[in-house]
């Protein structure tokens, strides 16, 4: 403050005898209102208790400061700040003792620079710290004094800095720095530094640091479980047999254990593996699926194990990784495990049992982490018996096995996958939401489904596909009817030729018909007579070569 400043802001000075008569005034003391008031012993000695008193006139606010002095008392009279600063003096009697609080605060120090950056206070405990007598730094450049400071950059922008961290003889502390203004125009400004105990303030940090991790942590298991969810709403069904499993995936998904999926063909077995990988902490990796059926012999390890540059011809120049590798913090999904040659499957034994892999023409081992999901339609417990899948091999892709019922066990949630299918076939087709015949899902529960969903989603989409009304009526669906005979009607029909009047008989012998029918109807073209009855072709390979007929 300059020494203009000073003189202006006091307004009078007035002089009272020990016995609180007034005997002398200056300037606005000399206003007869005020001359009243200090000529009351009754109000000096208030003013001397409370140190600084409020005088509140209609054309003036004043502050009036009264000390005793050698044979009386000195009062002077100074204009108020704000009505902030008259209202706290007005209404707190300390008033004194706070501001005194404020400025010697041991844990609280406090700094204030000028507009021409000189420092104009400094907390004892401050000047201390720096290791200065009592007033050595006032009147000095702040950046004289005051370590790291950046208070006179703060009277420079008339931005505040709060909360930051500033070094000061080797240790870091908590400073809030904020720019001071009358009339709209920075006039100086004030640092305060927080000299609480070090452990005090690193305890809080450390506190502070651990519930941040302990919510990061929260924020992202939130994040997988509403992300997992969704995969899991995604298999459609209300059946008991559908909730529980369900059920069984939201258990068993976060432990690391193999899992093994067994179920027809078009169950639903690839969606549960993408469930299981979803709701578990591997979720941010990948999913790596194989086809063990369709795995070509001759590139069995360059696809699992991948394969170093130019280790065969034909080889990619960089070489590549293979299904494991590429798997590595996330999941495998070996699906028809079952058809797995048994030469691939000691292979596979071989990664199960020591998480190693090594790429074609390579020769540096690496671990791989990765999560064992498998899938299959074949009756395993009989392969082993008949010595086509590895015992060995079984125990260690099964310690959980999650049983897909067949959709003719939970024929109750028909309408509901109609319903799906046919909001899901719109978006895809980009034509409106199809209405739906109630007479539609009472006729679809009759019928058989050897191919399970995926061939109920095929029928669906192929009377989708014609129904120009956007309404699907049973006659959209009975044109097909040739692959989904209704399956009380049919067996009533074979059962007469049927071998047996087992269950089993009955049903291989439709299905044994079916794919006849099937075969004929296609001229041979297995590919379309394993879309048209909804199976994989793999599946009706293996049923050709069963009733003896040609797969090839
Ligand atoms: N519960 C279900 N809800 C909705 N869609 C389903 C459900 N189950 C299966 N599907 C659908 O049926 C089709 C076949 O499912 P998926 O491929 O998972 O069967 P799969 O058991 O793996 O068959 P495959 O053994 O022939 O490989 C997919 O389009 C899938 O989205």
């Amino acid at each position: 403050m300059s020494e203009k400043d000073r003189t202006i802001s006091i307004q009078g000075v007035a002089v009272n005898d020990s016995e609180g008569g007034l005997l002398w005034s200056f300037g606005i003391a000399t206003d007869p209102r005020i001359e009243e008031m200090l000529d009351d012993e009754e109000w000096i000695q208030e003013a001397i208790a409370a140190r600084m008193r409020p005088i509140l006139l209609t054309d003036h606010k004043l502050i009036a400061i009264t000390s005793e002095i050698a044979g009386g008392y000195l009062t002077v009279l100074s204009d108020s700040a704000s009505d902030v600063v008259m209202n706290f003096i007005l209404n707190v009697p300390f008033a004194y003792d706070i501001l005194n609080h404020i400025l010697t605060d041991p844990y609280d120090a406090m700094a204030v620079v000028d507009a021409k950056e000189k420092v104009a206070f400094i907390s004892p405990i401050h000047e201390k710290f720096f290791g200065m007598h009592n007033g050595e730094g006032v009147g000095k450049n702040v950046r004289d004094v005051i370590e790291n400071t950046r208070l006179h950059k703060v009277v420079r922008t008339g931005i505040a800095e709060v909360g930051q961290i500033q070094h000061m003889q080797g240790n870091e502390r908590v400073v809030s720095r904020h720019p001071i203004r009358r009339d709209g125009k920075v006039v100086g400004a004030i640092g305060r530094v927080m000299f609480k105990g070090p452990q005090q303030l690193e305890a809080m940090s450390k506190r502070i640091h651990d519930l941040e991790s302990e919510i990061a942590v929260y924020k992202k298991e939130t994040r997988q479980k509403v992300k997992g969810e969704e995969f899991l709403d995604m298999i459609i069904g209300q059946s008991l047999a559908i909730q529980s499993v369900r059920e069984q995936i939201r258990k068993i998904a976060p432990l690391d254990i193999p899992v093994l999926i067994q179920g027809e063909s078009g169950t639903g077995k690839e969606l549960v593996a993408q469930a299981l990988h979803m709701m578990s902490a591997r979720q941010s990796g990948r999913l790596v699926t194989i086809n063990a059926a369709a795995l070509p012999e001759t590139l069995v390890e360059s696809e699992l194990f991948g394969y170093e540059a130019g280790s065969f011809t034909g080889a990619d120049r960089k070489g590549r990784p293979g299904k494991f590798e590429q798997a590595d913090k996330g999941t495998i999904f070996l699906d028809e495990i079952g058809d797995m040659a048994l030469d691939t499957q000691s292979k596979l034994l071989r990664v199960l049992q020591d998480r190693i892999v090594e790429r074609v023409g390579g020769d540096k081992p690496k671990h791989v982490d990765f999560r064992l999901c498998s899938a299959t339609n074949r009756d395993l417990e009989t392969f082993v018996e008949e010595g086509r899948f590895r015992l060995d091999l079984f125990y260690r892709i099964s310690p959980v096995v999650i049983v897909l019922p067949g959709l003719e066990e939970r024929l109750e949630d028909i309408p509901l996958l109609i319903n799906h299918f046919a909001a899901d076939l719109a978006k895809q087709y980009n034509r409106p939401v199809p209405e739906i015949d109630p007479d539609v899902h009472s006729f679809l529960m009759e019928q058989d489904w050897p191919g399970n969903i995926r061939q109920l989603r095929h029928v669906m989409e192929r009377a989708f596909v014609f129904c120009e009304t956007g309404r699907m009526s049973v006659a959209d669906f009975q044109s097909q009817q040739a692959s989904m005979k209704p399956a009380r009607k049919v067996a009533s029909v074979t059962s007469p030729q049927a071998k047996t009047g087992s269950l089993k008989d009955n049903l291989e012998e439709l299905e044994a018909k079916l794919i006849n029918d099937a075969i004929i109807r296609f001229k041979g073209n297995k590919k379309k007579a394993a879309e048209h009855l909804g199976v994989s072709r793999s599946y009706l390979y293996k049923k050709l070569e069963a009733l003896g007929g040609d797969p090839d």
